[in-house]
Formats: structure tokens, sequence, C-alpha cells
């Protein structure tokens, strides 16, 4: 969890209010940058089943085109499987939470930081072999031990991974999210993919709204309010977070992109 973070939870934090119809510096002056699972897509039982409607892919374009290309996809998710779930889009996009980057206009940069070593995935593999409903989602650099199925193996998994990471995976940390937890090298997060392309023609210069629900958005929200920016959470505010605004769930999320690219 990054430093200076807000606990929404607590008597006396602030309250998180929606954000405005159109955020400060739109379009001109505003970068965009949009999580994926829980944000733009509802959450579904697996990661395959996810589904996106093609006005949501379209407002995501319109959106890129009124900002200049200032708009970034920033996911755990694969560079593949970010780009086939926005297809036909090629977005500027920082994947595998922050270890894979692909600047504007740009092709695919080599991920950072090694795979977690086979040691490591079969130690993994068998765990999950031996507990029907556990899920692993190798992503090369990224690993994901997915729980939604068996909610109940929780702190066990939580315990299981924490081990093994400290025991075989020295260079990688642990990432927990939404029903899983994710092994992601060190020090790749999505607070340097935001800094990384914030850096650089067309987001230089403007200001960064960050779009996201989960733990590993936080590192993003912060990178935004340092950078003069801010953040949106997405779903409940039962956490600590760096975000001043929420909106209720990813359908909420969808309905605010495609009023702001019409705006
Ligand atoms: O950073 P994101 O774009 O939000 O990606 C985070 C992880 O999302 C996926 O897992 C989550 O979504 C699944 C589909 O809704 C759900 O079944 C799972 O329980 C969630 O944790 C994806 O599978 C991971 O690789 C991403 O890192």
């Amino acid at each position: 969890m990054p430093d200076g973070i807000v606990d929404a939870r607590h008597a006396g934090a602030r309250e998180l209010t929606p954000p405005p119809a159109q955020p400060d510096g739109f379009p001109d002056r505003l970068a965009l940058f949009l999580d994926l699972d829980g944000t733009v897509l509802d959450l579904a039982p697996t990661p395959d089943a996810v589904w996106i409607a093609p006005e949501t892919v379209a407002a995501i374009d319109r959106l890129a085109e009124r900002l200049g290309g200032a708009l970034a996809v920033i996911t755990g998710r694969a560079l593949d499987d970010a780009d086939q779930i926005l297809a036909p889009l090629r977005l500027p996009t920082a994947a595998l939470h922050g270890a894979e980057l692909r600047r504007s206009g740009g092709s695919r940069v080599a991920a950072a930081g090694e795979p977690p070593s086979e040691r490591l995935r079969a130690a993994l593999t068998a765990f999950a072999d031996a507990r029907p409903g556990l899920m692993l989602e190798d992503k090369g650099q990224s690993v994901a031990l997915h729980y939604r199925a068996v909610p109940e193996l929780e702190d066990e998994v939580r315990a299981r991974v924490s081990e093994l990471v400290a025991q075989f995976a020295p260079d990688h940390e642990l990432q927990p999210g939404k029903m899983v937890v994710e092994i992601r090298p060190h020090g790749c997060d999505k607070g340097g993919a935001v800094r990384a392309l914030m850096s650089e023609p067309p987001f230089a210069g403007r200001i960064p709204l960050v779009l996201g629900d989960d733990l590993t958005d936080e590192f993003a929200f912060e990178a935004a309010v340092g950078l003069g920016g801010g953040a949106i959470l997405i779903g409940a505010a039962d956490r600590p977070t760096a975000a001043a605004h929420v909106l209720r769930d990813p359908e909420a999320a969808r309905r605010w992109l495609a009023e702001l690219a019409r705006a």
C-alpha cells in the first residue's frame, strides 16, 4: 500500500464525492488512465468471462480522440489480453501492474523484471491442484492465484503465497486484489507506469485523472495526486484510498465515461 492515503472508513476522513461531469482541463489539458477489471469491466467469475459492450469501446475511442491521445489503460492483465478485450483499439497501455508498457504510438516494450522462478510456479501449481476451485493465471512476469470460486480459502491462499514468495521469489512482491493474490516484479507498479507515461507526449503537461477500483490502483491514484491530478474510486469506499471521488460501480463508471465522450 503506498504512503499518504486517507482511510475513508475512519470518522473524520474526508467524504468522497461524485466526480464532476467535466473534470478540470477537459479536453485539452486532461489525461485519463483507465483500469479494466472492476472499473470499465464488470467483475466476472473467471478472467476470460469478462465482456465489454461495443458502445463502451466506442466511447473510449472517442475520448482518446478528444484528449489528443492522452488516454491510457493501466491493468494487471497482460498486454495481449488487454488488447483483445478492447479490440480493435490499441491504446497506450501499462500491463502486468506496470511491468509491461506500451507508450503512445509505440510498439510493445519488453516487460520489466523476470518471471517468477520455476520452483515458485511448481509450488503454486501443486497448491492449486490440491484445492479444487483455485485457479492459477500465468501471465509471464506476473502470476495470479484466484480464489473467487472458493472464498473460504482466502486466508490459506494469502498465507501460502506469501510464504512461497519469501522463499522462492525475492525479486517479486505480493499484490493482493479482488479474490486474488498476485505476484509482480519488485518495484513495478501502476504508479511508476503513470509517471512514465506522464513524462512524454501526449500526456506531458496535462492533468492526470485515474479511474480504478482495487489496491493495485492506489499506486496510480497516488502518482496522479502527486502530479497535481486526481482519482476516482469505482465501488464502495470501504478501504483507505487516495481518491477524492467515487462512482458506485463499473456501470456508473461506463456511464460517466460515455457522457464525457459526448460532452
Ligand atoms: O488491473 P485490472 O485491470 O483491474 O486487473 C486486475 C486483475 O483482473 C483480473 O482478475 C479480476 O477480474 C476477474 C474477471 O472479472 C475476476 O474473476 C477476478 O476475481 C479478479 O481478481 C485478471 O484476471 C488479473 O490478471 C488482473 O491482474
